[in-house]
């Protein structure tokens, strides 16, 4: 892992980094490490790659990695919520061989969903049901839009903040979310697939058909929902509700979606501040007052910490590699 010396700007570092040869595209490292001899074999100490893209073609090299002896870390959600016998074959290699797939940052980004929900399940406990605010970004949106604002600005500023993907399409389709649902039902054993998974888009048709269009072009689009949004959340708020979006696992009926949906003021999902995210988990063992995990739930600062501690767990764990 290279990293950026302190007062050294991105820019020209990537300029001397790429001068020297050091390649900067993962997926190419990737291919050029799978060149080299066994990774393990070659190299004493403990080899990780740490993907903070949300690239898909870095995410589809994991299994030839891992396979090449290197631990993987990353926020990517897309190898996670990627077809299903890639994601199970990867998972028993990473079992039977020791090496590590840690990916705690993909749900929460540094709040302890993952690990909490690891945790219930490796004591024995059986999951009924998991509810949540998934997103940062809605949830900032849904938290900071008051009427009287234009929307296209807010979603803007949860750009400007990092807390939204690359492509704010993905937060605004609610296909992130999706992804996350997705990860978090395979945890209790459902075979989920991103396909199949109802979505319920915050934005409009005309919106979502803008797929042929750069972010750039897209965000100059989004000012054309804004009377949209002004409508429902003033019809939302005439009865005493908040919309949220949420992503639900039913562990008892096999079942996870997405929805839109409008709850009471007084409801602990519109109780929530910035990007806070908040994740209840119903149990056997916390049936009646369920555990519950709240924070916020995107930005930089928070998913460094959610990898890194990532990252420390892993080289604790395999001192040798
Ligand atoms: N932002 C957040 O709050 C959270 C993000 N995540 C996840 O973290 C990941 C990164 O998100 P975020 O930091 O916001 O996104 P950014 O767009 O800020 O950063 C992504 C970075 O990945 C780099 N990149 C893309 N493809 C490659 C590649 N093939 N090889 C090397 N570098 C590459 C980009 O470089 P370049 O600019 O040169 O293209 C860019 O620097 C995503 O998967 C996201 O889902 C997870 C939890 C929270
Ligand atoms: N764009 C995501 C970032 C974290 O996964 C979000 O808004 O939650």
């Amino acid at each position: 892992m290279l990293l950026r010396p302190d007062g050294v700007d991105l820019a020209r570092w990537r300029e001397e980094l790429s001068g020297k040869g050091v390649p900067m595209d993962l997926a190419r490292f990737a291919a050029s490490i799978l060149g080299q001899q066994d990774c393990s074999a070659s190299k004493p100490q403990c080899c990780v790659l740490l993907d903070c893209s949300a690239s898909d073609s870095v995410a589809a090299t994991y299994p030839a990695l891992m396979r090449s002896g290197l631990h993987i870390v990353t926020p990517n959600k897309k190898f996670g919520s990627g077809p299903l016998a890639p994601y199970r074959e990867l998972r028993e290699f990473a079992e039977h061989s020791g090496r590590s797939f840690m990916y705690e940052a993909t749900v929460g980004a540094g709040l302890p969903v993952l690990s909490t929900l690891h945790d219930l399940l490796l004591t024995g406990d059986k999951v009924i049901r998991i509810e949540g605010i998934l997103s940062g970004t809605l949830s900032y949106i849904f938290n900071t839009y008051k009427l009287g604002m234009r929307f296209s600005d807010v979603v803007a500023d949860a750009r400007a903040k990092g807390y939204t993907e690359p492509d704010p399409r993905d937060d605004l389709s609610g296909l992130d979310v999706a992804r996350k649902v997705v990860i978090l039902a395979r945890e209790v054993g459902i075979p989920a697939e991103l396909d199949s998974m109802g979505v319920q888009s915050l934005v409009p048709e005309s919106l979502r058909d803008a797929t042929a269009v750069g972010v750039d072009d897209y965000m100059a689009r989004l000012p054309q929902f804004d009377e949209e949004m002004a409508s429902r959340a003033a019809e939302a708020a005439a009865n005493g509700e908040v919309v949220r979006y949420v992503g639900c696992v039913d562990a008892e009926a096999g079942r996870a979606e997405v929805v839109l949906k409008t709850y009471p003021a007084a409801h602990p999902f519109a109780q929530l501040s910035g990007s806070d995210n908040l994740i209840v988990f119903t149990t056997e063992r916390y049936k009646d007052r369920p555990v519950c995990v709240r924070g916020p739930g995107a930005g930089a600062e928070v998913t460094a910490a959610g990898v890194f501690a990532d990252l420390i767990k892993v080289i604790r764990s395999h001192p040798r590699g």
